[in-house]
Order: structure tokens, then C-alpha cells, then sequence
């Protein structure tokens, strides 16, 4: 996708440089694109943070640490971090004090000069949401955005963007006071993914799909996203969001409207985002009625994960023990358009569920009975399966003869797996979506319409569920949620597909990569 845009120099700066997003996924991000010849020698990164660290501390204590803890690349890092290093400043500076942004100013000033930047700049806010507000005003007010003849200033604001549709609405106000729509680069690094990229290709570019990627021949369709991970150090955000702000509001619903929208008439970010658009536009708004019938709710008490004993949610570090926040939730929504008016869309996400992985699964109608085909078997559904992580590809279930003197029916499945191969390293959603706001291609980022209309369809839901008494925990760590999530597919005669990977290859999926790259390296097993 956006062919033709190229990196110029510019500064990375990184206001939240010293927190756990930044390193996590952000450094190891910028490290993967340089080790890889990919990020430009002119780009420059420059971390803001309250610490008062030195520079070499930052770059030995803090940046290589993170490297060695967090890139897929870590392995080659004795011979690319010195390179790497040299392109990381610090800058000590609490936000919420105006009077110090002028240094921070001159400190981008000069470092421009140094590495032959002509003002090109890309501003990072890895920050708690309440500091987007104070630290955009001070770019503004200060001169951080006055732009050269042919400089550019650029935006990327971590999720969640606000906490329900008014607080959207006022953060929205902020940035636009500050920067046009299109320098405001709204991350969810679910899009940076290699399928999730690849959703709009296979529908798109496949005879197969298109044509029947409507109500006519599919029955539904299951999104699950699922982690075994439970809330870790991040207490304070996450009781505040569950997991309908912190999953549903966001990356689910981008899945949704990724499957569910019209082929845009171009590949640019405008086009794509238009479509997106009306998708959650058309989401089917839930009453109170429907949120209590398709709308299931949970949280983890304790349990096992991969046969380890972990505590439950209340007993969490930082969680109030009568904590009420969702841990998981599974939902049936209806996206209200011609092509899908009728097609339940069942999605599921949570915290210490079984196994970590996300998968869209396609399911299509039977086709009329054939009578005779009934002697010979029973059909299954026919199924596509699109595997975003771990494994990464398509699977479809096909029905076939099976070979023989007789006539049995049996399924078969095609199976293509792309991160499966011996040496295969796909980037993190991260990389592409740093690289792309450097290269200034937004088509993998969110608009604010999209935005604004999944906080219009989230917030009736957190509205009536504050009403609503729940009895949590009420599912044990390491379970698939609570039974109702069972009950709520169930009684639409369909059920939850086991993820196909691990049905063929049981285990955990970390020993399912290995089982299968052993076997393509002659080791099977
Ligand atoms: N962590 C994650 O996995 C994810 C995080 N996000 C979002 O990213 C953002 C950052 O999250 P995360 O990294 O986890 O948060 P952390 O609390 O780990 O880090 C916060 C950062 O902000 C800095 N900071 C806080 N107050 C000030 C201040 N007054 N002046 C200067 N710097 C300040 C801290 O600096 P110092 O430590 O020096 O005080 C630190 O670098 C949040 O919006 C979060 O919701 C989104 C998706 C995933
Ligand atoms: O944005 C978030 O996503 C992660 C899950 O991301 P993944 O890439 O590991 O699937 C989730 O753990 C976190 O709570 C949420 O804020």
C-alpha cells in the first residue's frame, strides 16, 4: 500500500520514552527497521522522559535492556546496537511544566542541524491520556509546530482515544487545535499486522471470496482474540477499561469492519476510512434488552494457565478486591447493510484464557442437500479461517471424496501457513505502522469518524452494564470465559470453532511453531 511515499529525515520523539509501551514495542520496533537497513540514516530519535537519566544511561541501561528483553532481532544486536545507539537522545522534562518546553525546543533545534533535518518531525505520545491535552497545546503555543517551507509535523496518539464519546470528543478538539486531520495518526497496531493487512487482499484480489462474501452465502462469522496474559503491571489503566474499551471499542471492531466493508475505491487512507466508516455506522445500536440476551460478560478468578496456578483478577496487584471491571466478554452484533443484514457476527476477547491467539473464521450456508451425498457422510460447513497470531495464514475447510473404492465424504483442509518456515521473522505491527507515519502513509491508522461512531456504539453498553449487579469472578483462569459465552452461540444451533491450528497441532502454540518448523527442516516432531 502507499507505493511512492518515501522518508525523509526527521526527528522520532517519544514524550513517554521511559514507560513500558516505549520499551516494549516502540524501540524494539525502531531497532528492527534499522537493523534492517529500512529506517533512513537522517532519523533521529529523541526521548522525553520525567527521569532524570543521562544519556548513556539511557542508552545502556535503559534502550539495550529493552532491545535484548523485546526485538525479534535481538540476536543480531552486539553487531547493529552501537549504529542503533547513536541515533537515540534523551531529554528530562516533566510535561505538565510549560516553562521547560523551550529548552526541549532548542534541544530539537540543534540536533536538527546536526543530523541534517529540515524540521520534519514525528511526535509520539506514549503518555496516559490525560497529558495529550497539556503537551499538544504546548507544541502548539510554544513554536514546536511552525513549519518551514517544506517541513512537515506529524502526531500518533496511542489508544484508548478517550473513555467514552464525549472525552473522545474533547480530545479530539485538542488535537485538531492543533494539527489537521491528516497529521493526527490514531494507532491501533492491531491494523499494523501482517494478516490484518492481508484481509482486504484476500477478499479483494481472490475470485474465490468476493463474490460470495455476503449474506446470501455466509452463515456468520467468529472473531476471537484471546490472550493468556492477565492484567500484568498495568492495573490502574485496565480496571478503569476492561476489556470493552480496551478491546472491543478498538481492535475487535476494526476486524469487524475490515470483513465487513465495500471495496473502497482506492487503497489511500481517505478511501479506506470512508468505508470503515459506514460499517460502524451501520453497527445495529444494542438496547438494554439485547445487551442483556447477546452480550456476555466475565472476569477471572484464579486458576491454571499451561498447568501453572495464577491468582485470580481481584487478587491482582493494584485491583480492588470488589473490582468489577470485565475481563473477557463475548458479543453478537449485526452489521445493518445489504450485504450482511441477517449474518450474526460473534466476537469474544479476553484475559487468561487458554491459549493466546487471534482468528477470524468465515462460516459459510450449506449448500441445498443432495440426498445421496447423506449416505456418504456428513458435510461440514464449509470454513475459512483467517489465522493473525500466533500462526499467521489462511486455512479452509473443503469437503471432498475421500480416496478409495467407496464414496465417503470427508473434510479437507488447506492449510497455508506464512510465519510456519524455518527462518521466518515477520515484522511487528509496530514497525510498519512507525515506518508508515514516518513516510507519512496513514491508510493503516484510524479517522476520527471511526472513532466516534464506536464510542457512539460501545457507550450504551458500559452505560447499562454500570446498572446492571454482576456476580464476579465467574470464570476460572485458563477457562474459555464464563458458560454463558457457550450458551450465547449455542442457542443459535453454531458453537465456538476451536482454533483450527490448534485442533490439528495440540499443544501449546509455541511448541506448534516449532513442531512445524521441525518438520519442514526434516525433524518431524
Ligand atoms: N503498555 C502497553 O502495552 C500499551 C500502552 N498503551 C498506551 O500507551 C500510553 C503509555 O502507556 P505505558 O507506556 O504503558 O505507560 P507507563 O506508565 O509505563 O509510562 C508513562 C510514561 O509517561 C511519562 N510521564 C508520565 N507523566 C509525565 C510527566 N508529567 N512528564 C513527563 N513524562 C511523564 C513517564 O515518564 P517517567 O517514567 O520518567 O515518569 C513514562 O515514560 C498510554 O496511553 C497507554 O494506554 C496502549 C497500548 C498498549
Ligand atoms: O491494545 C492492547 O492489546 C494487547 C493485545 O495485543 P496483541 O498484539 O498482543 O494481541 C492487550 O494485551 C492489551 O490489553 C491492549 O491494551
Amino acid at each position: 500500500m502507499a507505493e511512492g511515499h518515501h522518508i525523509e529525515s526527521a526527528l522520532f520523539v517519544i514524550f513517554g520514552a521511559t514507560g513500558d509501551l516505549a520499551r516494549r514495542k516502540l524501540f524494539p520496533a525502531l531497532y528492527n527497521l534499522s537493523a534492517e537497513g529500512i529506517l533512513p540514516s537522517g532519523v533521529a530519535i529523541v526521548g522525553v522522559g520525567r527521569r532524570p537519566f543521562d544519556l548513556a544511561y539511557f542508552r545502556e541501561k535503559f534502550i539495550l535492556p529493552a532491545l535484548l528483553d523485546n526485538s525479534r532481532l535481538a540476536g543480531n544486536l552486539l553487531h547493529n546496537f552501537s549504529s542503533f545507539a547513536q541515533r537515540c537522545y534523551y531529554f528530562s522534562l516533566d510535561l505538565r511544566d510549560s516553562s521547560r518546553y523551550r529548552e526541549l525546543k532548542n534541544f530539537l533545534d540543534q540536533l536538527d542541524w546536526e543530523w541534517g533535518v529540515q524540521g520534519n518531525r514525528v511526535f509520539y505520545l506514549a503518555l496516559a491520556p490525560e497529558l495529550f491535552g497539556p503537551v499538544v497545546a504546548n507544541l502548539k503555543e510554544q513554536g514546536f509546530l511552525d513549519k518551514g517551507p517544506r517541513s512537515w509535523k506529524r502526531v500518533l496518539v496511542e489508544k484508548p482515544f478517550g473513555w467514552d464519546l464525549d472525552s473522545a470528543r474533547a480530545l479530539n478538539r485538542e488535537l485538531t487545535q492543533a494539527f489537521p486531520e491528516e497529521d493526527i495518526y490514531r494507532i491501533d497496531h492491531y491494523l499494523g499486522k501482517e494478516m490484518i493487512q492481508n484481509i482486504m487482499v484476500i477478499r479483494f484480489a481472490n475470485a474465490f471470496f468476493e463474490p460470495v462474501w455476503n449474506n446470501k452465502y455466509i452463515d456468520h462469522i467468529q472473531i476471537t482474540s484471546s490472550e493468556k496474559i492477565g492484567v500484568g503491571e498495568r492495573a490502574a489503566y485496565y480496571d478503569r477499561a476492561g476489556a470493552l474499551r480496551d478491546m472491543l471499542q478498538n481492535h475487535m471492531l476494526q476486524l469487524v469492519a475490515l470483513i465487513a466493508m465495500e471495496p473502497p475505491v482506492g487503497l489511500d487512507a481517505q478511501a479506506i476510512r470512508l468505508e470503515k466508516a459506514k460499517v460502524f455506522r451501520s453497527l445495529q445500536p444494542f438496547t438494554r434488552e439485547r445487551i442483556l440476551q447477546d452480550i456476555v460478560r466475565g472476569q477471572y478468578g484464579p486458576g491454571y494457565i499451561d498447568g501453572e496456578p495464577v491468582p485470580g483478577y481481584r487478587e491482582e496487584a493494584g485491583i480492588p478486591a470488589d473490582s468489577v471491571t470485565e475481563t473477557f466478554l463475548a458479543v453478537k452484533l449485526f452489521v445493518n447493510t445489504f450485504r450482511w443484514a441477517g449474518v450474526p457476527f460473534y466476537l469474544r476477547t479476553g484475559k487468561r484464557l487458554p491459549a493466546k491467539v487471534t482468528e477470524i473464521i468465515i462460516q459459510f450456508k450449506p449448500l441445498p442437500e443432495i440426498l445421496y451425498f447423506k449416505e456418504y457422510g456428513e458435510l461440514l460447513p464449509n470454513v475459512l479461517v483467517i489465522r493473525v497470531q500466533p500462526l499467521e495464514g489462511i486455512f479452509v475447510q473443503l469437503n471432498a471424496k475421500r480416496p478409495g473404492t467407496n464414496n465417503y465424504i470427508v473434510p479437507i483442509r488447506l492449510d497455508f501457513c506464512q510465519n510456519c518456515g524455518v527462518g521466518t521473522n515477520s515484522p511487528e505491527a509496530y514497525e510498519r505502522l512507525l515506518y508508515d507515519a514516518l513516510r507519512g502513509d496513514a491508510t493503516l491508522f484510524t479517522g476520527w469518524e471511526e472513532v466516534e461512531y464506536a464510542w457512539k456504539f460501545v457507550d450504551p453498553i458500559a452505560q447499562a452494564w454500570a446498572t446492571i449487579p454482576v456476580h464476579f469472578p465467574n470464570y476460572a483462569a485458563g477457562e474459555w470465559g464464563p458458560p454463558e459465552a457457550r450458551v450465547l452461540i449455542e442457542r443459535d444451533g453454531r458453537r465456538w470453532w476451536e482454533s483450527p491450528a490448534y485442533m490439528m497441532y495440540p499443544g501449546p502454540f509455541t511448541q506448534v511453531c516449532q513442531y512445524i518448523k521441525g518438520s519442514r527442516a526434516g525433524n518431524p516432531g
